[in-house]
């Protein structure tokens, strides 16, 4: 079924070996534990064969030689370690979203197949129990049944029994004995309890990185000289790695073409399902979108977070508002009596302009300022955080480009919305004067661009913290440089002004205002050019396709925590 031919494997391109020259073949419809001393490279094997970690050397299947390994993917699923799916999610909803997105069918045909992957594993019990809820057991079998919903022919699993109780490891081999004996697929486990062996059809024993031998038990026990398996491991480590591969090698010298390294080519298999039954990008958006709002629903605390951000933000800038707003207002009066008179109400009257200018000022650069921030929340942890899933289901079958418009929409839209609401709260409390168009336009588009650009780095990193210190930086950065609080160096303007996010959300809003006295009293400030409405929203559009850019290669680009 599936083989490797002097296969090497490097957590890099061009950094030392982990695997070498791995030879092995794992038969069709067997189950095969795959074994070895801890950091020996059992899951680097895997992740070789699957293409997760660069390799040289080949990978076959049903004895033919790989075109690409996405072909290998129609027809082998990966269970990870830990299994993963979102923890707010009920077991029937995570197993049921994982059908939708990669099974084309009707609704009546999922439900059923949903009734029977929980059957076969032994939760049909727990469909209504939040995955967060489940036991170390019930979890490893959520991951089995999550990789059975593409019914591939081959399971590669990485220790799925590992850190269980006795009983719930033989519970796990008995649903991957099932899965062998009654739905003829092939299994490859990464096991550590040497005493479940006699449970397996083959062992295959890797050592330092090398594959010391292939074949089934009584003869493994024969060729290390070992009475029980449980002696394994001291008996590898009596002798060097090159002496077992050499010894290895002979084995398979002498068992001629028959063994591992000559595997005949066997006719292929009918069409696979998981790739000519897949749904379409359209499908899998609606999927993934509706699956995020129900996160979002579930998830109290984070819906919390977002929602206090939201409405509190706002407040916080009236509040700022409040002491001066009388001060705003009075700004107009006009200027009478005799000379004198005149002349103290008008220097008294460029105090106040200069004093209000500064408030309006402040005022708006703040709302830019916390916009930029719940940018930074919307967008910083939402694809890092899920990394390992979405690399997981896109071997499954979901496409990169579903799964970066979906991101892409969920925090736009947020941001965007984030931005409208504070414009709307904030005009109306503090009767700021200026075109709604043009103000709700230019504060929706920071949020929304400021989100997106979070998303961007989220897609390139792959840990969810350094995504959100980056975007911490990155608002942090932006009031400084924003030139509208401390005056930037002259050279300096031009070369960071495109940048900083704030700068535009700043002078879009403020010369939207252009007829009113706020727009004259800030003018006195003297910040130079202002852009207009348009040119800002313009830039901050671009800085919006940028992050959209670094989203969709993000999510193109192979990253595995
Ligand atoms: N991405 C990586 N970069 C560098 N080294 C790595 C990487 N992945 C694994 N290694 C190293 O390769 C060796 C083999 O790791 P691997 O996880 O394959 O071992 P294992 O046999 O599965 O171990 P265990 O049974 O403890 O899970 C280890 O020394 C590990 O530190």
């Amino acid at each position: 079924m599936l083989s490797c031919r002097n296969l090497t494997v490097r957590p890099k391109p061009n950094a030392p070996a982990l695997v070498h020259g791995a030879t092995a073949h794992f038969a069709a419809g067997g189950l095969h534990a795959l074994i070895g001393p801890s950091g020996c490279g059992k899951t680097t094997l895997l992740k070789g064969i699957l293409d997760i970690l660069p390799s040289e050397g080949e990978v076959l299947l049903h004895g033919h030689p790989l075109a690409s390994r996405e072909e290998l993917l129609r027809d082998v699923a990966f269970a990870p370690q830990f299994s993963i799916a979102h923890g707010k999610l009920t077991v029937a909803e995570a197993v049921g979203y994982a059908l939708k997105l990669y099974q084309k069918t009707d609704e009546a045909t999922l439900a059923a197949r949903n009734d029977e992957l929980l059957q076969l594993v032994g939760l049909q019990e727990r469909g209504a129990t939040l995955v967060e809820k489940l036991s170390g057991g019930q979890l490893r079998r959520l991951g089995l049944a999550l990789e059975l919903t593409t019914d591939p022919r081959c399971l590669l699993c990485d220790e799925v029994t590992s850190g269980l109780d006795p009983r719930s490891e033989d519970q796990i081999i008995a649903v991957l004995r099932a899965l062998v004996e009654q739905r003829g697929k092939t299994v490859v486990c990464v096991i550590h309890n040497l005493a479940k062996l006699s449970q397996f059809d083959t062992v295959t024993v890797v050592f330092e990185g090398v594959v010391v031998w292939q074949g089934p038990l009584a003869a493994m026990l024969e060729h290390f000289g070992i009475s029980d398996a449980l002696e394994l491991y001291d008996r590898l480590s009596e002798q060097t790695q090159e002496e077992w591969r050499d010894r290895w090698a002979a084995v398979v010298a002498a068992q001629g073409e028959s063994h591992a390294g000559s595997v005949s080519p066997a006719p292929l298999p009918a069409g696979s399902r998981r790739v000519s039954a897949r749904p379409s990008v359209g499908s899998q958006l609606v999927t993934l979108l509706a699956r995020r709002w129900r996160l979002l629903v579930r998830d109290r605390g984070y819906l919390l977070l977002t929602m206090a951000i939201t409405f509190g933000f706002p407040c916080l800038v009236v509040i700022f508002a409040l002491g001066g707003l009388p001060q705003m207002k009075g700004l107009a009066l006009e200027t009478t009596g005799g000379f004198l008179e005149m002349l103290q109400a008008k220097a008294s009257h460029r105090q106040a302009a200069a004093e209000t200018a500064t408030l309006v000022s402040g005022l708006i650069i703040f709302q830019v300022i916390l916009l930029c921030l719940m940018g930074s929340n919307n967008g910083a942890r939402e694809i890092a955080a899920e990394r390992t899933l979405y690399e997981k289901e896109r071997m499954s079958g979901l496409r990169p480009v579903a799964y970066a418009w979906s991101k892409l929409l969920y925090t736009a839209l947020l941001g965007a919305a984030q931005g409208a609401w504070m414009t709307v709260f904030v005009k109306l409390l503090c009767e700021f004067p200026g075109g709604w168009g043009a103000q709700l336009a230019v504060l929706s588009v920071t949020g929304a661009s400021m989100s997106v650009v979070c998303l961007g780095l989220s897609a390139m990193l792959s840990s969810p913290d350094k995504a959100s210190l980056l975007s911490i930086y990155l608002v942090g950065f932006q009031l400084p440089l924003s030139g509208v609080v401390l005056a930037l160096p002259a050279a300096l303007v031009w070369a960071v002004r495109p940048f900083i996010a704030t700068y535009w959300g700043w002078a879009g809003y403020l010369t939207a205002m252009t007829d009113s006295s706020f727009y004259d009293a800030v003018g006195t400030l003297d910040k130079g050019w202002l852009s207009p409405p348009l040119v800002a929203v313009g830039v901050l559009g671009a800085h919006l396709l940028t992050g959209a850019a670094l989203v969709f290669w993000g999510c193109q680009r192979k990253c595995w925590p």
